[in-house]
């Protein structure tokens, strides 16, 4: 049966073809300058916060259709996100590159280009509207691509986060020198979100000496103590954010310190 992810990757290698005809332009100095969400999770004593800017999902259809990516970005960075995940695929989830431009312009955190990436035309795009990390999801990829797109985004100087949603995808991210793992919560076939996911596989990454960011379906104060438990270093949420009349208050309750023994 055909999944959302197959849906979405087959629009993503047209769009692919659709960028081979364009000029992609090299970044300006300041948007190329280096922002290392890494090194700020080498650094933190609170659980680190992705905050991401979503407009719809396949999941939930449109969550917060016409709201301002800029505006909702910087009340994320004054609340204490630590970075930013803009999703800038538009056929599933009403976002563009524009947005990410917009948030570039805006803050100066960390930036992840939320997006189905399996060639490397889409990193040198990302690179160009600013981003800094980008997202390589090991269920769409197989071992020699997830390996050659790691090296290309590594060699542009931005973080990689790897995304996995089971045991064998988690083996086989570990198998490369990436040390920013995300657990998707939220299984792809059936859009159900368990935080059992990150517990279950959580000492496989974290035995590795990996950083740990849980994904999906964090809502509430008890859940990020769960993931903060199984050793999660950071989170990523996204609806929480967006659907929130004040996502100030709530990002400002889910940035719990870490304790030591948690941290790495
Ligand atoms: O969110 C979806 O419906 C979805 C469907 C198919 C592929 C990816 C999807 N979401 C991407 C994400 O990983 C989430 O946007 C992100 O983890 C934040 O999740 P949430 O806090 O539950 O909005």
């Amino acid at each position: 049966m055909e999944t959302i992810l197959d849906k979405i990757i087959a629009v993503k290698k047209k769009e692919v073809e659709e960028l081979r005809g364009m000029e992609i332009r090299p970044a300006s100095l300041e948007v190329n300058q280096r922002r290392s969400f890494i090194e700020k999770l080498e650094r933190a004593t609170d659980l680190s916060i992705i905050a991401e800017f979503k407009r719809a999902s396949p999941s939930k259809g449109d969550i917060n259709p016409n709201i301002d990516p800029s505006v909702q970005t910087k009340l994320y960075v004054d609340a204490g996100a630590d970075a930013v995940s803009v999703l800038t695929d538009q056929t599933f989830f009403k976002g563009t590159m524009t947005d990410l431009t917009h948030v570039r312009a805006t803050i100066d955190n960390p930036i992840l280009c939320k997006d189905f990436i399996i060639d490397p035309i889409q990193i040198d795009r990302a690179k160009q509207a600013g981003a800094d990390i980008i997202l390589l999801i090991a269920a769409a990829l197989d071992d020699e691509t997830l390996n050659t797109l790691y090296q290309y985004a590594i060699a542009k100087e931005l973080d990689v986060l790897m995304e996995v949603h089971n045991e064998e995808e988690a083996e086989r991210v570990l198998k490369t020198n990436n040390r920013l793992i995300g657990v998707n919560n939220r299984n792809l076939k059936t859009f159900e979100v368990n935080l059992d996911v990150t517990e279950g596989l959580a000492p496989l990454i974290k035995n590795e000496g990996r950083f740990l960011i849980s994904e999906s379906g964090i809502k509430t104060t008890d859940d990020v103590k769960r993931v903060i438990n199984a050793g999660a270093n950071g989170i990523l949420v996204g609806e929480t954010f967006m659907r929130h009349e004040s996502p100030r208050d709530v990002i400002k309750t889910m940035k719990i310190p870490l304790v030591e023994v948690m941290k790495r």
